[in-house]
């Protein structure tokens, strides 16, 4: 009899549901037993906003438990994995993604467009601020954080305050909460955040038995485009909350299977707005990304970044945007 494998897991409902999943998929695969161990975290414990706290928060006492031995295992929502490499650590898994786009969930079954000006709309990260203020729609946008219900209630709740929110679709679809989604946004109006979407399942490089059974998890197309993008986040040097977005995709072209790699760049209030795109081979996620941003910064990206709203050298160590 081996012992069950201890995944590590925030006890937050989002987390929860995450590893869950993950756990049963590898106990197919395998047949390894997987036993869930709750760990708290800083982020859990406090309510300051998000891009005041870093991202890392959630991400620091999980790692901590894996330097520990306490856990053998680990599965992060990979956007709020900070871009600086684990010391120790490696990302046995990128399991299949999500559909990445951003979801409005709005009051009376509005979608964007059907919001009028002064429509009330809640969402926590900069990113999303910045590109709702692009829209010019006169939308008041307003900073908001907590679990899934929390946001939901804000507008699907007895005291609903907001028009609308806007957040991440993969976390909704995670949840089995797909059906208060008024509209999923167009990625041309509202791009995703670096591997949103994605998971990442994280052992110790000490571990190579670990390192080799999750490996059954890991799907080479997802693993290739969250590359591409967190690539372009990390040569942004965007600190944990800066307006960055970034979305890449995998489709067939004519010389094989192709990289459709999308970024841009959005001061908080909207007024500035750099898109940019690049196509190359999977092969080569890493170096587009690195390329993309190299383009970015050429037309101005890091004047946009140095803007308030950028996360300033304190929080520098999160490589996240939300
Ligand atoms: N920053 C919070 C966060 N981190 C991961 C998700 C779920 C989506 C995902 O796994 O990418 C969310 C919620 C959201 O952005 O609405």
């Amino acid at each position: 009899m081996t012992a069950p494998l201890r995944l590590g897991t925030r006890g937050s409902a989002l987390a929860m549901a995450q590893s869950g999943q993950i756990a049963e998929a590898l106990t197919t695969a395998t047949g390894r037993e997987v036993e869930l161990v709750e760990v708290v975290t800083a982020g859990d414990r406090s309510s300051a906003p998000v891009h005041r706290l870093g991202v890392g928060v959630f991400v620091s006492a999980l790692r901590d438990a894996l330097a520990a031995r306490t856990i053998d295992f680990a599965v992060h929502s990979y956007k709020d994995l900070p871009t600086a490499a684990a010391p120790g650590l490696h990302i046995a898994a990128v399991p299949t993604r999500q559909d990445p786009r951003d979801a409005l969930v709005a009051k009376g079954g509005r979608t964007l467009a059907e919001l009028p000006p002064g429509a009330v709309v809640g969402t926590g990260a900069l990113r999303r601020i910045a590109q709702l203020h692009a829209l010019g729609m006169q939308l008041e946008v307003t900073p908001i954080r907590g679990n899934v219900d929390t946001r939901l209630g804000r507008v699907l709740g007895p005291d609903a305050d907001l028009d609308a929110v806007v957040l991440a679709r993969a976390g909704l679809a995670r949840l089995g909460r797909t059906d208060v989604i008024t509209e999923t946004l167009d990625p041309m109006l509202m791009l995703p955040a670096p591997a949103q979407g994605a998971l990442a399942v994280e052992c110790r490089v000490d571990d190579p038995d670990l390192v080799e059974l999750l490996a059954v998890l890991d799907h080479a197309p997802s693993r290739a485009a969250v590359t591409a993008e967190r690539a372009l986040l990390a040569t942004l040097e965007a600190g944990c909350t800066a307006p960055v977005a970034a979305y890449g995709e995998l489709a067939e072209g004519d010389a094989g299977e192709e990289i459709y790699l999308r970024g841009a760049v959005i001061s908080p209030d909207g007024t500035r707005d750099l898109r940019l795109s690049r196509t190359g081979t999977p092969a080569d996620a890493a170096e587009i990304g690195k390329a993309l941003a190299a383009e970015l910064l050429e037309l101005g990206a890091d004047s946009i970044l140095g803007q308030d709203g950028h996360a300033g050298p304190g929080t520098q160590q999160f490589g996240s945007t939300e």
